[in-house]
């Protein structure tokens, strides 16, 4: 009865092993904010009323589909995976998956998301999640990253493709706003992670990965993510002037936090190898990136736009 029981519960523990082996082979924390993006997405192009089912469906899919991304990403760099310090514990490099049940699973993830947005939602938003994954499989993993110091600004389009993937799930097209959301995410990857890169430069150089700070030193890379970082200034307001689908709210937010990322870079630039400073940029860029879409959200509530409109009629009587 004892052997029995225990017999049960060592298998149920295996079981969970592998389940968080497959689990973290996605790179669930990255797909949390690349959700968040999609959700914001969805928000304005609903104009505050996201039909919930639909908000489910895609952001179920948009895991799906980015979990099958990373999958793939961990399969083609197992080697690389396998030298360097942050990533050797991957279950791919530590043999915990192995490369075939790997690749089934990718594709199983891929195909699960196109079906469900195909059916749930449109073919526009299901085609863009899967080019979403051929870009950053392709463009990005294979052909750039270890051959081009700008394989992130070209491949990180990838990860500007799950915004595109949300407009187009409600509205079936791509508009403006939704390319400026693109284009915002493009311009906020090098900040993120070039920060990130000067922490572990060492890192990619044993492996002969040419990421920015390797090929042309900490300070000439920080002198670009503080250009990249000044940048996301007039993109971030495009969504308020001239198309016009954010109010006062948003714009006062994305101030605030495009404030706090030009000081951060600002400061590495000032001490491009302290790595206390690098830390303190790559951490606010995410926190940047989850505010900013909050912000999109609270923006587009209909009981946010009902209250800024009553202040701006009282402001104007009293003009
Ligand atoms: C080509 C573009 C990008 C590159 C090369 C990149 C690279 C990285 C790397 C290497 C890490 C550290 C991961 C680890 O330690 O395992 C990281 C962390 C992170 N990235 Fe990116 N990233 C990119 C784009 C994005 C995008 C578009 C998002 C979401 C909108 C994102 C969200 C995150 C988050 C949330 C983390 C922190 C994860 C944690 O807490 O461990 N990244 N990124
Ligand atoms: C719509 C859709 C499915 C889009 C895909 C978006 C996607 C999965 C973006 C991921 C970006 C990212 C984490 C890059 C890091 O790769 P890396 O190889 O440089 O990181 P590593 O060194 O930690 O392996």
């Amino acid at each position: 009865m004892q052997n029995a029981m225990t017999g049960v519960s060592r298998r149920n523990q295996d079981f969970l092993h592998i389940l968080q082996s497959y689990v973290q082979l996605t790179k669930p924390r990255i797909i949390l904010l690349l959700l968040i993006t999609t959700a914001g997405a969805m928000w304005i192009a609903a104009e505050g009323q996201v039909d919930p089912v639909l908000l489910l469906v895609t952001l179920l899919s948009g895991t799906f589909a980015s979990g099958s991304a990373n999958t793939i990403n961990c399969l083609y760099d197992r080697d690389i995976d396998d030298v360097m310090e942050r990533t050797r514990d991957r279950p791919l490099p530590s043999g915990r998956v192995s490369p075939r049940d790997a690749l089934i699973f990718a594709i199983a993830l891929a195909v699960a998301s196109f079906t469900l947005l195909t059916v749930f939602a449109n073919l526009l938003s299901a085609c863009l999640a899967l080019s979403g994954i051929l870009v950053y499989v392709v463009v990005y993993t294979h052909w750039l990253k270890r051959h081009s110091p700008q394989n992130i600004v070209i491949g990180g389009a990838a990860g500007a493709i799950p915004p595109l993937v949300g407009w187009a799930a409600v509205t079936g097209e791509l508009s403006w706003a939704a390319w400026a959301l693109f284009a915002i995410i493009c311009l906020w990857t090098p900040p993120h992670f070039w920060a990130l890169a000067i922490l572990i430069r060492d890192d990619y150089a044993k492996v002969g990965v040419p990421m920015m700070p390797v090929v042309v030193g900490n300070e000439s890379t920080s002198r670009q993510i503080f250009y990249y970082t000044l940048s996301l200034i007039p993109a971030t307001l495009l969504l308020v002037y001239p198309l016009h689908v954010m109010g006062v709210v948003y714009a006062a937010i994305a101030l605030v936090l495009n404030g706090i990322f030009v000081q951060k870079a600002w400061n590495l630039m000032q001490a491009s190898s302290d790595l206390q400073v690098a830390r303190s940029a790559f951490k606010y860029s995410i926190f940047y990136m989850m505010l900013l879409c909050a912000g999109m959200g609270i923006d587009s509530l209909p009981v946010t736009r009902h209250l800024v409109g009553a202040i701006a009629t009282q402001i104007t009587r009293l003009w």
